[in-house]
Parts: C-alpha cells; sequence; structure tokens
C-alpha cells in the first residue's frame, strides 16, 4: 500500500528554483530516505509533504490527503522532526514531551520515549541548557510522541555521539516494526545503508534515482572503483565530475 504519492512536486522561493521535479512514492512500512547534496531540495521536499509548505506545483497525497488542504488530520497523524528545532529556552523536558503529548488523542508513553531516548537523567533540566546531541534527542522523541502512521526524520542523527546514533537506529527500526512508516532525510551513508529500504536520492531539485542501497551500488558505474560504496555511488549519481576525487 502506498501511503506518500509525491508527483512532479515544484517549489521555488522567489526566482531560487528548489525543487524542480521530484515525484517517488512511499510504502506501509518502509524505512524511505531521501539523499543528496546541501541545497538539493530535501528539506523543501519534506516540508512540503507534512504541509509545513505549500508546492507551486505537483501533486501530494499523505495518507491519501492532501497537505495543503488538511494540515490538522494529518498533523494528527504524521510526526515531524525538523533540522534545529526549537522549543522556548525555560520548557523542561519532561513539560516538553507532557505538552506535546496533549496534543493527541493517543499520545505514546511519554516517559517511556525519554528514556528510551537516554533523557531521563536530564527530564528537569530547561531546553536552553541541553546540549545540541540532547536537543537532537528530544526532538526525536517529541517527534513520535503522538504515536503517528508516518514520521519524517530531517538529520535524524546529526550531533548525536556514535552511541546514540545507534540506539537512535534501533528506535526507529522499533518504531518502524510496529507498523510506522518513516521517511528519513540524511547525509550519513552509514545510516542510510542500515536503515532504509530505499532511497531517493536528489540533486538540484530533481530525483535522479530511486532503489534500494544494495541496487544503487550495483548498479552504479563507477569504473576504476573496485569495491564501490553507497556513497560512492550516491556521488557519482549526485556530482558525475567529481565522483572520483
Ligand atoms: N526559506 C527559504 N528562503 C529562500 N530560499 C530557501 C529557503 N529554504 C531553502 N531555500 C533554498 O532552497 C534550496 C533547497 O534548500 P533545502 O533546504 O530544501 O535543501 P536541502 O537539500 O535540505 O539542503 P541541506 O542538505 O543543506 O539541508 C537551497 O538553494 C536553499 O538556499
Amino acid at each position: 500500500m502506498t501511503v506518500i504519492e509525491v508527483s512532479k512536486l515544484q517549489k521555488r522561493y522567489g526566482d531560487q528554483v528548489a525543487v524542480r521535479d521530484v515525484s517517488f512514492e512511499v510504502r506501509a512500512g518502509e524505512i524511505f530516505g531521501i539523499v543528496g547534496p546541501n541545497g538539493s531540495g530535501k528539506t523543501t521536499t519534506v516540508e512540503c509533504l507534512t504541509g509545513l509548505r505549500r508546492a507551486d506545483g505537483g501533486t501530494i497525497r499523505v495518507l491519501g490527503l492532501d497537505p495543503d488542504l488538511a494540515r490538522a488530520e494529518l498533523r494528527r497523524q504524521v510526526g515531524i522532526q525538523l533540522q534545529e528545532s526549537q522549543l522556548p529556552d525555560r520548557l523542561k523536558v519532561w513539560e516538553a514531551l507532557d505538552l506535546y503529548s496533549s496534543f493527541y488523542a493517543e499520545p505514546a508513553d511519554w516517559r517511556a520515549l525519554m528514556a528510551d531516548m537516554g533523557l531521563s537523567a536530564k527530564r528537569n533540566t530547561v531546553f536552553a541548557k541541553l546540549s545540541g546531541g540532547q536537543k537532537q534527542r528530544l526532538s526525536i522523541a517529541l517527534a513520535l510522541v503522538g504515536n503517528p502512521r508516518i514520521a519524517v526524520l530531517d538529520e535524524l542523527t546529526t550531533g548525536l555521539d556514535p552511541q546514540a546514533r545507534r540506539d537512535t537506529w534501533q528506535l526507529v527500526r522499533d518504531v518502524r516494526d510496529r507498523g510506522v512508516t518513516v521517511v528519513l532525510v540524511t547525509h550519513f551513508m552509514d545510516e542510510a545503508e542500515r536503515l532504509c529500504d530505499r532511497l531517493a536520492v536528489i540533486r538540484a531539485g530533481e530525483v535522479v534515482a530511486i532503489d534500494t542501497p544494495a541496487n544503487l551500488v550495483a548498479k552504479a558505474e563507477l569504473p576504476g572503483i573496485a569495491r564501490p560504496t553507497l556513497e560512492d555511488a550516491v556521488l557519482a549519481l549526485t556530482n558525475p565530475t567529481r565522483a572520483a576525487a
């Protein structure tokens, strides 16, 4: 079953074309990755499909709904963790989780999520005094506290230490195993390879490939590279003239 359909999405900011032509489908229960260089339109794409930005062209259906018309309904069903999420400086960790869970009819157990994200010892710490990685962990917990059907995670593990990255990957797998569909924007090819069932590779606002990580590597044309990695394959797709450098 398809839960997200994006067809010929276009979005510009003034003269700047951020998304030129992006189409993909996400199936129920998969972890779908979006990778590509800085500024290639990944965040803009996920912002359009969560209703945070209005597309200029193309069609989007999320759980059968148009994000422009059904924002409130999608808010209940889609958990969003965006880059650099900001909360009021004086809000404590437990207060943020308690507050966010109050927005939903059937929230997850926020105390369990707080423990899963290694934040229990920081429960009474205010947002301004959390480290970058702790803020990141909190933003992941907040994306999941509503028990969403779809979780959109933008730069999931940026700023996390190695153990926290692995714990977070496991948490995402657990969430997926409970039936949640995950859309993951990432720059980390190890993360994409270990976590994602399929990947869309975006270059300059266009999709250049959609496939499993293994197939992207197998299909990559990389003369002279004996054992190509996913990073080699993605670089060859997004920057063909410089991939071998
Ligand atoms: N609010 C905005 N106003 C104007 N231009 C923007 C805005 N947000 C993004 N852009 C531009 O749109 C393009 C795509 O940006 P976007 O953030 O979607 O890329 P990205 O692939 O998520 O990048 P990164 O990997 O650096 O996070 C870039 O050229 C960026 O400068």
